[in-house]
This record gives structure tokens, sequence and C-alpha cells, in this order.
């Protein structure tokens, strides 16, 4: 079976946030999203506690394409108890790891054509001692790949970002930028794009750290200490690299049209654009790994999780666009 004929492995997530919700309705609006056959991995009961749809568990992934027609394939993990949407429990965090742990490995495995994770909470897994800042570091080590080769990338129709650093304190960020990290994190797109988007000779914008990219240094070094060098060595390995940019004239519509993707240093300077234009259907894709990861860009949403109001778009976002990087990966290898 090729790549394209393999189900999608889907998590969860947490099982008292929308993931489970949000799955079943790409079940449910798979057509008209244009969606290929996926399998969910998690709690059955999390999604009969929100969605009255057929549900076909199955044992084996490869049961997964004949069964989509008629229900939503589920591998079903049980949690030790189920939880009720909006409150999230420890028996809930365990279970949304090891459906991460499971989606992972089917896509490892190449029994899936790739992972799709849906929202997990960082606070319940850090709680429960997960170790990694989030599913993107889990991933890159449950792979093989040191965390510092691979990249989180936040898609969406007309714009995508790259954060250098990801989920640590902002008060910490200068401190651990620097020149090896810009460099790993900008190859680590460059070849992202060319690898899962089909761009040969891809343009990647960096933004500069400080207010107007500080101002020739009177506003902070990091540009000139860590920033422009980074720049120059990859410029002069043949990337299109340009910057330090202000980064608050980075986004608008121009300015994007004038790269493939940009890189930030820090991750509200990504996500903050990413979600203030796509929000609906951005995606997050994990780069530089051997298998396809991607995610919607938004969380466990326990605010309005159970009440039939999470928004399917961007997991559908997520799902067609997994399918999509694992196609034109399959096909440059042929
Ligand atoms: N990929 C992942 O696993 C991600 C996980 N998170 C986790 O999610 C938890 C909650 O994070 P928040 O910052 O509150 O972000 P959030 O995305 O869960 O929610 C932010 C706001 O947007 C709304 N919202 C989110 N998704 C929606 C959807 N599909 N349809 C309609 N409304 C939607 C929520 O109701 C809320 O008002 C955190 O613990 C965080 O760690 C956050 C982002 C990504
Ligand atoms: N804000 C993005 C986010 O939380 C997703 O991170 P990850 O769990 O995919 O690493």
């Amino acid at each position: 079976m090729d790549s394209v004929c393999r189900p999608l492995a889907v998590s969860l997530g947490d099982p008292a946030g929308i993931g489970p919700e949000v799955v079943a309705k790409c079940w449910d609006c798979r057509d008209r999203f244009g969606l290929p056959p996926f399998v969910a991995v998690g709690d059955p009961r999390s999604i009969t506690a929100v969605w009255d749809g057929p549900i076909a568990v199955i044992d084996d992934p490869r049961e997964a394409a004949r069964a989509f027609d008629s229900g939503l394939p589920i591998l079903a993990l049980a949690a030790v108890e189920s939880d009720v949407p909006g409150h999230p429990s420890v028996a809930g965090a365990h279970c949304s790891l090891d459906a991460l742990e499971l989606a992972v490995g089917l896509a490892r495995s190449g029994s899936s054509a790739a992972v799709v994770t849906g929202p997990v909470c960082k606070q319940q897994l850090y709680g429960i001692g997960f170790s990694h800042p989030g599913q993107t570091e889990f991933v890159a080590e449950r792979c093989g790949v040191s965390p510092g080769n691979v990249a989180m990338m936040m898609a969406g129709p007309s714009l995508r970002t790259v954060p250098a650093t990801t989920h640590l304190p902002l008060a910490e960020v200068a401190g651990n930028l620097s020149k090896s990290l810009i460099e790993m994190r900008g190859r680590a797109a460059l070849r992202g794009l060319q690898r899962n988007f089909g761009i040969a000779d891809p343009r990647l914008a960096i933004a500069g750290f400080n207010p107007h990219a500080g101002e020739g240094g009177s506003l902070g070094r990091e540009e000139i200490d860590i920033i422009i060098p980074a720049i120059e060595t990859l410029r002069g390995e043949g990337w299109r690299v340009t910057g330090p940019h202000p980064a608050d004239t980075l986004f608008h519509g121009p300015a994007r049209a004038r790269y493939d993707a940009a890189l930030c240093m820090y991750h509200d300077q990504a996500l903050i654009p990413l979600k203030a234009l796509h929000f609906e259907e951005g995606v997050n894709l994990t780069l530089g790994l051997p298998i396809v990861r991607t995610a919607p860009d938004h969380g466990t949403a326990f605010d309005i999780a159970g009440q039939d109001l999470a928004d399917p778009r961007a997991m559908a976002a997520a799902i067609r666009l997994a399918a999509e990087c694992a196609r034109t990966r399959a096909l440059a290898a042929t």
C-alpha cells in the first residue's frame, strides 16, 4: 500500500478538550473538507460524550480505509475513567499521552501515512511528568531526532511562520537565542519548505528580536551579535534569506508576498500573526522529522468543550496538509 492509501492516524488529544469533537466533525464533513481516510486514536467514550454519529472500533489500521465510509474508525484506548468535557483529569492526561504515543508509533512503523495530533493540555501533561516542552519535541525524540534539528511551522493560506524558540518563559528567550540555533531553525525551515511543500528554492525572511530590529544597536544587540551573522552563514550556504526585518512590518500583505516562511524569534512573534490571519484553518507542522506530523493551531478549548461549539476547520486543514505533505514526499522519493 502506498502512502496515499494508508490512513492517517489522528490522536484525539485531551479527552476533556475539543479534540474528540473536531475529529468527529471532520468525519461528518469528510467529503466537503476533501479528507482522506483517517483513524482516530483515543478513548471512544470521549467521542460518544459529544457526538452521536457512527463509530467503528478497529484493531488494525489496515481496516480503517474500509471502515471509513460507514463510521469513524477508532483504535481504542481506555482511560482509567472517562472525562466530563471541559473538566480535565489526571486520567485524561495519561490517555492523551498514550494516544499520542500510539499514533506516532503508527506513523513511524509505516502503518499510517502521517500523524495528526489533537490538542493536549501542557499544564496537565507537565503534571504527570511529561518532560518535553510540547508534542513537537516528544515526536522528535520518538523519531530519534534532536529537538534542535526540528522546527515548529505554523501554516495558513497566506502565511507560514517558524518560531526559533517555542515554549519557554519570555524572560528566558534572549538568553536562549544563539547564532547556531537560528541557523538550525533556518535550515529546518528551508529544507521543510522544499520537502513538504515542493518549493525548490524557498525564500526565508528572518525577523529581528528587538523593536525596529534593534535600530542599529540602540534598542538591543541581538540582531548585530546573533541574527545577522546567522543570516550571513545561511546565505553563504546558498539559501535565499533576508533580514533581520522589524517584526511589526513583516506580516502585512505585500510583505508576506516576499517570502515563503518567516523565521521568528519567539512563540508569540510567530503565532500571533498566524492566528490573527488564519485561526480557523491554521496548522502546526513539525519540520525535520522522518514522518509527517501536523496538528490544528488551537488548543484544548476546555471553555467550550461538550457544547457543540467547536469549529473543526483547523483540524480538517491539519488532516489535509498531512496528506498533501505525505504525497509530496512520496512523489519526490519516486
Ligand atoms: N497543539 C496543541 O496541543 C496545543 C495545545 N494548547 C493547549 O491548550 C490549552 C488551552 O490553550 P488556550 O491558550 O486557551 O488556547 P485554545 O486554542 O484552547 O483556546 C483559545 C480560545 O479560542 C477558542 N477556540 C479554540 N479552538 C476553537 C475551535 N476549534 N472552535 C471554536 N473556538 C475555539 C476557545 O474556546 C478559547 O476561547 C493549553 O493548556 C495549551 O497548552 C494550545 C495550543 C496548541
Ligand atoms: N502554541 C503551539 C502549541 O502549543 C503546540 O505545540 P506542540 O504541542 O505541537 O509542540
